[in-house]
């Protein structure tokens, strides 16, 4: 105390500021406290009045799991930060993710803007205004269209004979199925983008450090995105970001422009090989792109109304959100069917009947894959039981109306609203019996069951801006998983420790270290 009062006796411009600044914290403390309407839903205290709890349990990797905590506590909607509600409301979904919704992305997805060379710009995930929205989806859509993949399933199988031959030499063996199933759909999806698998299976490693890259990124991304405004006095700020490159932990979470530029090498190399003759298998590893491939750039690129920023914006998607989702529901399949041994051997008996019956081609194509529906169950409920994407689905309640909740509460305009994909998987009154991994759940239910069922799905997001590479990760586990299961059995190394999971924007999962024999009665490697 008598330190404090030499410095303000010291320092009287102290003395003056000091109460000052106080009795601003206090006041904008308690304005944002009983900030109108917000201050009547319930939430944790220090939520209310600042991000900090979203910033912690972001940093922690842990935000699905806070706010399923959140929700049993506290109800259908709480406000999980000075302008943020989460509900779990159901009705809401129709409401806030629908096709004709009012309900514009929020701030938080600029963190996923990127810097081209024309300057920065959103990318087809990132972009807040509905009418540039439209406008840049147009001129790609048809590429993501299933017609338009199902010319790819090629590409896919050969990535997934990669797989099973790295399988087929661990046979006896252990191996750690998460990261191989990460490595196949980066090869699936650079081979399907850009005609140019960069054989992440074959050399058995993260390749040019990508993988790194973009998990840094999301890391950057999902924590600070919960106080976007504080990316400008971090890696949106020059200076700042130039210092964090002597401190190599720092640096390494500013990745963006790393990633940018992988993709845009990637664009080099497809545009260079134009005047290329076809390929030959002597060209060595990788598939190179012969001119009209129809692989998705050869599609985006025939597009005159797409700019090259524009390109490269819709090639980096693909790159930042192509692998890690698809890898995350992959794991879940597999995981779970370990977990699961009557349902495993249910889509056993599925695979070996429709095998017996000339019913499946080696690879398995998609349509045939379609046409087995306890697959499509599992698929469905793996994507239930881990969503790949665990922070809220971030919306802004329209101008001038705002939202008025089922619970009668008027949310202003600018309110941020959202739904977290775990708390609506979770619903037990959608749902019985929600944390058990269930597949005939989808095939037992009534129409009703299954429209409100469907409805809470939010996996793939919802309404105008549902995920546009559904189909691509679909076309990879409906071909992969029947293939890979017709041939082998996994079971867990360690059958009660579970994986670690990280949730920074897409819940990541570790240690999913299997034991790999070949299936009794299986089919041999042909
Ligand atoms: C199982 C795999 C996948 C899952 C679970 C998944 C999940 C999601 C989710 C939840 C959203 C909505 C995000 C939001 O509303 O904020 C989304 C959007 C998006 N996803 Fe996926 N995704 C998957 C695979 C892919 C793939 C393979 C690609 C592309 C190669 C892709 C590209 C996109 C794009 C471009 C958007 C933004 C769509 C728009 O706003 O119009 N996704 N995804």
């Amino acid at each position: 105390m008598e330190l404090l009062q030499s410095i303000l006796s010291t320092w009287p411009l102290l003395a003056t500021l000091l109460p000052l600044t106080l009795l601003y914290l206090l006041l904008t403390t308690l304005l944002t406290y009983f900030r109108p309407s917000l201050r009547s839903l319930p939430g944790p205290f220090l939520a209310r009045i600042s991000s900090l709890p979203r910033l912690w349990t972001c940093y922690t990797g842990s935000q699905h799991l806070h706010h399923l905590h959140l929700h049993d506590k506290y109800g259908p909607f709480v406000r999980v930060g000075p302008n943020h509600v989460s509900f779990s409301n159901p009705s809401l979904i129709p409401v806030v993710y629908s096709i004709s919704s009012k309900f514009v992305k929020s701030d938080f997805y600029t963190l996923f803007d990127i810097k081209t060379p024309a300057g920065a710009m959103p990318t087809i995930f990132s972009v807040r205004d509905e009418a540039v929205h439209k406008g840049f989806k147009r001129p790609v859509a048809g590429a993501y269209a299933m017609s338009a993949l199902r010319e790819l399933e090629g590409g896919v199988d050969e990535c997934t004979e990669i797989f099973m031959g790295k399988m087929e030499e661990r046979v006896g063996g252990e191996v750690d199925l998460g990261v191989w199933v990460h490595w196949y759909a980066w090869d699936t999806i650079t081979t399907l983008t850009f005609s140019n698998r960069l054989d992440f299976m074959a050399r058995e490693q993260d390749i040019q450090g990508i993988i790194s890259a973009i998990n840094a990124r999301l890391k950057y991304n999902s924590i600070i995105g919960q106080a976007p405004w504080l990316h400008k006095y971090i890696f949106g700020n020059r200076f700042a970001a130039y210092l964090a490159t002597f401190i190599p932990s720092l640096a390494i979470l500013n990745s963006s422009k790393y990633i940018v530029d992988f993709t845009a090498a990637q664009l080099r190399h497809h545009q260079s090989l134009d005047s290329k003759p076809p390929s030959s298998p002597s060209e060595g590893p990788g598939h190179r792109p012969k001119a009209g491939y129809p692989d998705m750039l050869s599609r985006f690129r025939r597009s005159p109304a797409l700019s090259s920023s524009e390109l490269l914006s819709h090639a980096t998607g693909n790159i930042f959100a192509g692998s890690d989702t698809t890898a995350a529901s992959l794991r879940s399949i597999f995981y779970h069917l370990c977990l699961s041994p009557s349902a495993l051997s249910t889509l056993q008996n599925e695979i070996s009947t429709a095998s017996a019956k000339g019913n499946l081609s080696d690879p398995v194509t998609f349509a045939e894959a379609q046409a087995l529906p306890y697959l499509q169950a599992v698929i469905k409920e793996a994507l239930r039981m881990h969503p790949a994407v665990g922070l809220l689905l971030e919306r802004l309640a329209p101008s001038p109306e705002g939202l008025t909740l089922p619970n009668g509460i008027h949310l202003p305009a600018g309110t941020v609203v959202g739904m977290n994909p775990w708390v609506s998987a979770r619903d037990p009154l959608v749902y019985p019996s929600p944390y058990t991994f269930k597949p005939e759940r989808w095939l037992e239910a009534s129409e009703e069951e299954l429209k409100l069922m469907e409805r809470n799905f939010l996996a793939f997001g919802g309404g105008s801006r549902t995920c546009l590479g559904k189909n691509i990760s679909l076309l990879e586990m409906g071909k992969l998983v029947p293939q890979v299961l017709r041939r082998f059995e996994f079971e867990l190394a360690e059958p009660g420790k579970e994986w670690v999971m990280e949730d920074y924007w897409f819940v990541q999962q570790r240690e999913l270290v299997c034991r790999v024999k070949r299936r009794e009665g299986g089919m041999k490697e042909g």
